[in-house]
């Protein structure tokens, strides 16, 4: 399986941040969720792939290294959709995609079309008047509206209704159906994960904690809940996070089977969900309730 993204060994100094040595690779033809509390590094990352941001060391290939960030054909092969408004605020929504729409070759407009509708975008809207989650759908709605082979979104749910991020969500998976395109979306709302990504990557205070599909992520850590009596520095030594309350404790296990070794049927068992994961694996050991 080819990658449609390698991000290897980059690093990132900021004043107060660091980046360190991440390497993940995004398969080709599935939707890779980029998951990880505020200031984790997402946007970073995403602004390094797309060329807007320079790694201080490491290396990151774009659809098998042929394209350049500053290359006309980056810009037709990779739709990138951001928080931050890339289109003029003065004009319609409809002039705006005038503009743009010449720069790609593949523009395709009946798919804008039926993405403005879909997405109930007036086209003599200004920009200026739009919403931020109007924004955002008519930023989505350009992207695919040329037919990128690679889809790159910053936080693209974050400003969107439940109802329209689970629309979104369904027209993602039919995206990438042909098994050509890919799919990297950043979010800190790993409910939609949970729906569609195939590949997490999850960074966390700019470290890579993991970068695996979703079912092994899943499949690998076991939540256990018990008495306070049971927390002794064996039991903590096995366990990401842990949770005190009044009654007893919370705890995320690293290795489910070593986890099950160790309680027996002392504890009661669950499958974590990913903000679960990401929740524990942010705080680390020692939270009261
Ligand atoms: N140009 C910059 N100069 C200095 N620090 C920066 C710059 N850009 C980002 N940072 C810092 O890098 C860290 C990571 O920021 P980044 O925006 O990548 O995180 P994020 O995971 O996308 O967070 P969020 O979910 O809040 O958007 C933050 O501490 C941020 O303040």
């Amino acid at each position: 399986m080819s990658n449609a993204i390698e991000v290897t060994g980059v690093s990132k100094t900021y004043k107060n941040y660091k980046l360190s040595d991440v390497t993940f690779g995004v398969p080709k033809g599935y939707i890779t969720g980029l998951i990880g509390p505020n200031g984790a590094g997402k946007s970073t990352i995403i602004k390094m792939i797309m060329g807007m941001v320079q790694p201080d060391k490491g290396s990151i290939s774009v659809l098998g290294n042929v394209l350049s960030p500053h290359s006309g054909d980056y810009k037709e092969e990779i739709g990138y959709v951001s928080d931050e408004n890339i289109f003029y605020d003065c004009i319609t929504m409809g002039r705006m995609k005038q503009i743009i729409a010449p720069f790609y070759s593949r523009w395709d407009e009946d798919a804008y079309t039926k993405y403005m509708t879909l997405f109930e975008l007036p086209e003599r809207k200004k920009i200026k008047d739009c919403s931020k989650g109007m924004k955002m759908k008519f930023s989505i709605a350009m992207a695919l509206s040329y037919h990128p082979s690679l889809l790159i979104m910053d936080e693209p749910t974050a400003g969107l209704d439940p109802v329209f991020r689970r629309e979104l969500l369904d027209l993602l998976s039919e995206y990438i159906m042909d098994e050509e395109k890919s799919i990297l979306f950043s979010t800190h709302l790993t409910t939609d994960l949970d729906r569609v990504a195939d590949y997490i990557t999850f960074l966390n205070k700019g470290n890579l904690v993991l970068s695996d599909t979703k079912d092994d992520v899943l499949e690998r850590y076991l939540l256990v809940k018990g008495a306070s009596s049971l927390l002794d520095a064996d039991v903590r030594k096995e366990l990401v996070g842990v949770r005190e309350t009044a009654v007893g404790f919370e705890g995320l296990a690293r290795e489910r089977k070593k986890a099950m070794e160790l309680f027996g049927d002392r504890v009661l068992y669950q499958q974590p969900t990913l903000e679960e994961i990401m929740y524990f694996t942010s705080k680390g050991g020692n939270q009261h309730a």
